[in-house]
């Protein structure tokens, strides 16, 4: 592993993809591995520190986790970090529905990164962005993203460039680099050059999607994803990181807790 590069847990092949583009500007270079760690009940912060302690655990070195919540003001806060269980379940109209009854539909989308090293207290990375939630538009390749007005559009209606300057993920990320260069100047090795914080993430062309290995042991991203899926999977939009996408619209993948998500 060079030392620009942070090793990212995570079962979500969205964030990841996110991450990369968002990151690829700033010299630092994401690892992954797809593992899902079992997640508390709590905060915010609460959440993401247990899971990076579990996952630095688990992996046995540095690494970087992120818990994304999608919190409804008039709802003070919820369903916050516990939004995926409510997307599995009711999806995105039975978000929409669940505000129905309030005249306040602005809501906050909030990524919160945490950096750590196995036996050390987690470092935390905040970051917010302030919309409103709306029926669903355009074609999201996340599970809420139709339903996240910022601005006029949906995250759904944007595409991965303009998201990616103004997401939630992006200002934490910020934060994160800004951060890895004060302390180590760049990276997670503590040696190896300077790493700016993210910028102008690059474009991604959607229409080039590679598939290409990003675990850290030479398996596919997929390997913990059902074989039905996989089978089922093509090649989509993307920049080469193994993200795919079934016919349609939306894809689901099987997660390694034997769940389904939906992006
Ligand atoms: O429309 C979206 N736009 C986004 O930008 C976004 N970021 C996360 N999510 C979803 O919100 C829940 C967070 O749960 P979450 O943080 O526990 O993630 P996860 O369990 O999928 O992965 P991880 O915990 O293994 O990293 C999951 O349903 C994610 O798919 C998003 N949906
Ligand atoms: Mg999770």
């Amino acid at each position: 592993m060079s030392s620009r590069t942070l090793f990212f847990v995570t079962s979500n092949p969205g964030k990841l993809a996110e991450a990369k583009a968002i990151l690829s500007a700033s010299g630092v270079n994401l690892e992954s591995k797809n593992v899902e760690i079992t997640e508390i009940q709590g905060t915010i912060e609460e959440i993401t520190r247990d899971k990076a302690k579990r996952a630095a655990e688990q992996i046995g070195g540095p690494v970087i986790v992120e818990d994304t919540c999608l919190c409804f003001d008039a709802l003070k806060g919820l369903p916050g970090p516990y939004v995926k269980h409510f997307l599995k379940e009711i999806g995105t109209r039975g978000l929409t529905n669940m505000l129905a009854a309030y005249d306040d539909k602005t809501a906050q989308a909030v990524c919160t990164f945490a950096y750590c090293e196995p036996g050390s207290e987690p470092i935390l990375f905040e970051g917010r962005t302030k919309g409103k939630v709306v029926r669903a538009r355009g074609e999201g390749s996340f599970g809420w993203d139709p339903i996240f007005e910022y601005e006029g559009s949906t995250y759904a209606e944007m595409d991965s460039y303009q998201k990616n300057k103004i997401s939630h993920r992006f200002k934490a990320l910020q934060k994160l680099t800004a951060w890895l260069e004060e302390k180590h100047g760049g990276g997670s090795g503590g040696s190896g050059g300077s790493a700016p914080p993210p910028a102008a993430p690059k474009p991604v062309d959607r229409r080039n999607m590679g598939g290409h290995d990003t675990s850290s042991d030479g398996g596919s991203f997929f390997d913990g994803f059902g074989e039905e899926v996989k089978s089922r999977a093509i090649n989509i939009a993307g920049d080469g990181m193994g993200i795919r996408k079934a016919a349609g619209r939306e894809w689901q993948f099987d997660s390694p807790d034997g769940g389904r998500g939906k992006y």
